[in-house]
């Protein structure tokens, strides 16, 4: 099975679900989303990520308003440069001696860029970051695809390998910044609406990023059986339950929290469909039921990029205020401690082969694979592309 998982360390292609065999890593990539820094960016950048996706021509005007009202600049590419020095810094503390290289997908510094970088400087194993915790075509296999592109361009296949950190949905590390958020939420709707009813008066909207049903169905291990939403809103759900039970604990409370998944920033044509309710629809229908205020979890983003900017701050916040809701936004992890603590944690468990019982998950589904499956995430709108660090089919 050497050649099995295309690009990776001999310990990944062993084929495993689970790596626990160390790996001398010498760099740890961060791998972004990229984003547009000036106004002059905005319509490369777009065209950089809908490449062939089929996304309608007034979908792709409305998003580029969203970036020009920002004056063309996204914020998503500054806080991966706070993160990489916050990891940096952790990394300083604990004495760990391991560069960080940032790339990114759709925008400069590109992946291609940072292997360029990392074979100037002569490191040969990476163990690859990508900024976004849950399985999806979107949110790991096309993180896993552009590897392997990047390898290509750079012709340094066979002279780099690339190895990658589990998905991180249900890692402490991501999800203790969302209980605190939750937690904070919920004390700041009592502290300002003397007199609501926590149990009867107050909905919990977890937001994630909504994809197209066929991804979803397709998210995970077909072998796992995870149903129409797959593995995402399987993950999904489970991060939410966690999160709730925590809440709930920290606070002693007595009663059980109103809550549901809801799904933003979808793109695609009316005629194809995407993961539902949206939020905006889902707010909408709160008043009937006598809910007065809302507080609303980016639990699918790892930062406050633009979708949590705009679809949330400003769209979702003005739905609230239509329906006469008040309404708080929980933070994103960011730069948490919790959460650069947790990605350097990440980086270790492979780096030293840490038994698969030891690696901390708060939900049952995981710890979530080191090397995926066959055919997992696999996007049948688009075709197969080969991925690193899961097992070619
Ligand atoms: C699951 C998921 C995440 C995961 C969470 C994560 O990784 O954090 C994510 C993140 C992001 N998506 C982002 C931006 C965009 N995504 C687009 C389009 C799409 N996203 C999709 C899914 C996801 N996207 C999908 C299925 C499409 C349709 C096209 C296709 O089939 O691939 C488009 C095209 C225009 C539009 O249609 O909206 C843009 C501009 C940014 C950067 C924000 C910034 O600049 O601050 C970030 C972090
Ligand atoms: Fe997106």
């Amino acid at each position: 099975m050497s050649d099995a998982v295309l690009g990776a360390t001999d310990a990944a292609a062993s084929g495993e679900p689970h790596i626990t065999e160390p790996v001398a890593y010498d760099a740890i990539l961060l791998a972004g989303f990229g984003g547009p820094e000036g106004q002059d960016d905005v319509i490369p950048f777009l065209r950089n990520v809908t490449r062939g996706r089929g996304i309608p021509e007034e979908r792709l005007e409305e998003v580029a308003h969203h970036y020009r009202h920002f004056g063309g600049v996204s914020p998503i590419n500054d806080q991966n440069r706070q993160l990489k020095a916050a990891m940096e810094a952790e990394l300083a503390a604990r004495g760990i001696d391991l560069p960080v290289l940032w790339g990114n997908r759709n925008w400069d510094p590109y992946l291609r860029d940072a292997l360029v970088e990392a074979n100037e400087r002569g490191y040969t194993k990476l163990i690859a970051i990508a900024t976004s915790a849950y399985s999806s075509y979107s949110s790991c296999r096309q993180y896993r695809e552009d590897f392997a592109i990047a390898l290509d361009e750079t012709s340094l296949f066979g002279h780099i390998s690339i190895d990658k950190v589990r998905q991180f949905f249900d890692h402490p590390g991501f999800v203790t910044p969302f209980i605190d958020g939750v937690r904070d939420g919920l004390t700041k709707v009592l502290a300002d609406n003397p007199g609501i009813d926590l149990f009867s008066e107050v909905e919990i909207l977890f937001s994630t990023h909504s994809i197209p049903s066929t991804d979803a169905a397709k998210s995970g291990p077909a072998e796992r059986g995870f149903g129409e939403g797959g593995a995402y809103a399987a993950q999904h759900h489970a991060v939410a339950e966690v999160v709730i039970e925590s809440v709930k604990r920290e606070l002693a409370l007595e009663g059980e929290l109103a809550w549901q998944l809801v799904y933003q920033s979808r793109s695609g044509p009316p005629s194809m469909p995407w993961l539902e309710p949206d939020i905006n629809d889902a707010i909408a229908e709160l008043p009937a039921r006598g809910i007065r205020a809302v507080v609303i979890v980016p639990l699918g983003f790892v930062s406050d990029h633009m979708e949590v900017l705009w679809d949330l701050d400003n769209e979702a916040t003005e739905s609230a205020e239509e329906n006469k809701l008040y309404s708080v936004r929980v933070p994103t992890p960011g730069t948490h401690s919790a959460y650069v603590t947790g990605l350097i944690d990440l980086v270790l468990e492979r780096r030293d082969g840490v038994p698969v019982e030891e690696r901390p998950a708060m939900t049952d589904l995981g710890p979530w694979y080191d090397v995926c499956r066959p055919g997992c995430c696999e996007n049948v709108r688009l075709g197969f592309k080969p991925a690193l660090s899961g097992l070619q089919p």
